[in-house]
């Protein structure tokens, strides 16, 4: 993120203990923005500002960090020279890493300009005969050297990549103690892994690290800004991997993130809408609805939410969005839309539709209900696609995305059906159009294996809440493995040596209770216990602890929705959903890795309402990028008028008369 990483504003209690460690000063204040700044002795302080009051300045040196809870938004600063705590909380997770980085880096990288010792001494005597006033000035952005060097201080840069610290090391270092700048650095060495992580330079490379590209930026922006946002793109051009972004940069106080999948709810750490929503699957009434939502703890729920966020909103039910919509606004006492909530929604409808129940039902996507009109502010398409690399892939799957198959892409996608995508060990994944198959598959499949089955069973925070984390996490609560097992990783462990989520093993064999997997780029790894967090409607946290390791013979293409796959080998001759092709294949990173058994063009087709919806869309972008566009823009005019109108609707014709892709 390009946002300043010396900059924070979130909520500060601030406490002052006595000799003894009893309290005595307090101050609390519901935001302040913190900055970090250095005197003219370079030394460094964080100047905490709250709303429409005086700054108050703290030195930074000798200080202890808390920063267990900082995905939480949480931290403390224990300065004990002057015996004052800070606490923080409600800050943007992602903001809070940054900002703690930062320190961590500004007071062990060592430079920034670090005054020698004459020129310490000078300053001093400076300051001292009165000459001079103090003056501060904001912290430099962090430079590479200071990183390199704070991260040898902290001994990653010698370190193996991919060991785990022991659980006691771990436990030490929630408590990071800081010497202070010009100090006696380097003694006291913070390990402070996961904030250096964040860097491009770190050795274990993890999503973190990663950055969002402009148009990602520019949505990120907009949710900032408090823009009611709905971003779209096709299958991989970092929809949900920029969600997870904004939820970070948000405060955690009144942000519900929300996906209509488990799965896909999962992969942003957040609950399914119908958890959140209080109204059960959404078939009964209205006023059923109302009155469901209105029972204490939903209600509380809706009251408390600011922004919620959707992911794979292309599978939400238009009449369910509708619902929600009303209920928002009922119990939060507010006509304007969804309750004054910000909405930020994400999603590609030319992917699963939403699930209809029973024969009779119709199918209504959430852009045909009346509530998106009035709720949506501003849209975006991401363009720029990240899960495959490969040019000719990538303009073969914009094609299906839209139905279009001509006989150039049926002969290459035919063209797969032989190719050998095995290889040590590893055997192809199968997508199957419904569950049961999937699920069947990998149960004859390890029963077939020699030799003994090994158990690895969950710890869940909550077992009362098991079922839950059955539907949200991809691990389950009991896995039964046997070496040549075919796996696949559930987690990111080290983006870099592409142990990535969706990355495909073979166990290889147990060691001292855990299952050692060699991948397919041939490197082995023992999967140790990883944690998933998930939140509850109410805004709880629920935690499940397994191997990060799931049975891979077979998915079903539903649940594969959203997700990145390794060697997969697919039959859609029993596909049932518009779009329901295209997600299976573009769950692939290249054309190398799939292997399609019997392709056939009328397995691939898009709904024409949705091509319909896109088309309008684009209609909208085109506009919105024309002319700002503010709430709904009924008021505002073009910037230009008379013949540069004319040119600009020229321009709108043009662009209109263009297809999705552009067909060669
Ligand atoms: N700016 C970026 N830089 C590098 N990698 C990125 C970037 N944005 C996304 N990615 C990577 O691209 C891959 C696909 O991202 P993601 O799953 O978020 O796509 P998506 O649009 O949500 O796809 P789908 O529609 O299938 O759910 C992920 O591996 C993600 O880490
Ligand atoms: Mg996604």
């Amino acid at each position: 993120m390009d946002l300043n990483d010396a900059v924070l504003t979130c909520a500060v209690n601030i406490h002052w203990t006595n000799a003894v460690g009893i309290t005595g000063r307090k101050l609390a204040y519901r935001t302040a923005t913190l900055r970090l700044v250095r005197n003219d002795l370079r030394e460094i302080f964080v100047e905490v500002t709250p709303e429409k009051l005086k700054p108050l300045k703290f030195k930074l040196k000798d200080i202890m960090v808390h920063k267990k809870f900082m995905a939480e938004g949480k931290a403390t600063f224990n300065f004990k020279a002057e015996q004052c705590s800070l606490y923080l909380s409600n800050a943007p997770p992602g903001t809070l890493m940054l900002f703690l980085r930062t320190i961590f880096i500004k007071m062990n990288g060592g430079g920034d300009g670090a005054l020698d010792d004459a020129a310490l001494q000078k300053k001093l005597r400076e300051q001292m005969l009165g000459s001079r006033p103090s003056s501060f000035e904001e912290i430099s952005p962090v430079t590479t050297a200071e990183m390199v060097l704070a991260r040898k201080k902290a001994g990653l840069i010698t370190r193996a990549s991919t060991t785990t610290p022991s659980p006691q090391a771990a436990k030490k270092r929630r408590f990071e103690e800081l010497k202070g700048a010009g100090g006696e650095a380097g003694q006291s060495v913070p390990a402070a892994k996961k904030l250096y992580a964040a860097s491009p330079l770190a050795a274990t490379q993890t999503e973190d690290s990663l950055r969002l590209n402009e148009e990602q930026m520019e949505v990120l922006r907009a949710c900032l800004a408090g823009k009611n946002v709905f971003f779209t793109g096709s299958a991989g051009t970092g929809k949900s991997f920029l969600l997870r972004k904004i939820i970070s940069a948000l405060p955690p106080e009144g942000t519900v993130a929300t996906a209509s999948t488990g799965v896909a709810a999962c992969l942003i750490g957040g609950t399914t809408l119908h958890a959140f929503a209080g109204i059960g699957g959404g078939d009964a009434t209205a006023q059923r609805c109302l009155e469901l939502a209105s029972r204490p703890v939903a209600a509380q729920t809706w009251r408390k939410c600011k922004r919620l966020i959707i992911d794979e909103i292309s599978m939400v039910d238009g009449q369910y969005f509708e619902k929600i919509e009303a209920v928002a606004r009922h119990i939060r006492r507010n006509e304007r839309p969804f309750g004054g909530i910000q909405l930020i929604l994400c999603g590609d409808f030319l992917q699963l539709p939403p699930v209809v129940k029973g024969e009779t039902a119709v199918q209504r996507f959430c852009f045909q209900s009346s509530a998106w009109e009035s709720c949506v502010q501003c849209v975006y398409e991401l363009k720029q696609v990240h899960r495959q690399s490969d040019p000719e892939f990538v303009k073969i799957l914009n094609h299906l995305r839209i139905g279009h198959v001509n006989e150039t892409i049926a002969a290459r996608l035919v063209s797969t059906s032989k190719q050998k995508i095995e290889g040590n060990g590893i055997l192809a994944t199968q997508l199957c159009s419904h569950t049961n198959d999937a699920n069947s598959i990998n149960d004859s499949k390890l029963e077939h294996l020699s030799g003994d089955k090994v158990l690895f069973r969950a710890e869940d925070s909550d077992a009362g809440m098991s079922k839950q984390l059955d539907q949200q996490v991809q691990a389950p609560a009991q896995l039964y493995l046997k070496i040549n097992a075919q796996v696949m990783l559930l987690k990111n462990i080290n983006i870099a040596n592409g142990l990535v989520n969706g990355a495909r093993g073979v166990v290889v064999r147990i060691e001292k209770g855990l299952p050692v997997v060699r991948f397919k780029n041939n490197q082995e790894h023992v999967c140790r216990h990883e944690k998933w967090i998930i939140k509850t409607a109410t805004g709880g946290v629920l935690t499940r602890r397994q191997v990060p390791l799931k049975l891979a013979w077979a998915f079903s293409i539903h649940k594969s929705q959203g997700l990145t796959l390794d060697c997969v080998e697919m039959s859609l001759s029993k596909v049932f959903e518009a779009g329901q092709a295209y997600v299976a294949l573009s769950r692939a990173k290249s054309l190398q890795s799939v292997r399609i058994l019997d392709f056939d063009a009328k397995q691939v087709w898009a709904n024409p309402q949705v091509l319909q919806f896109y088309k309008n869309f684009r209609r909208r972008l085109i506009d919105t990028s024309l002319i700002p566009l503010g709430p709904k823009n009924k008021d505002k005019k073009p910037a230009a008028a008379g013949s540069t109108s004319s040119a600009l609707a020229k321009l709108k014709k043009s662009l209109m008369n263009k297809p999705l892709v552009s067909i060669s």
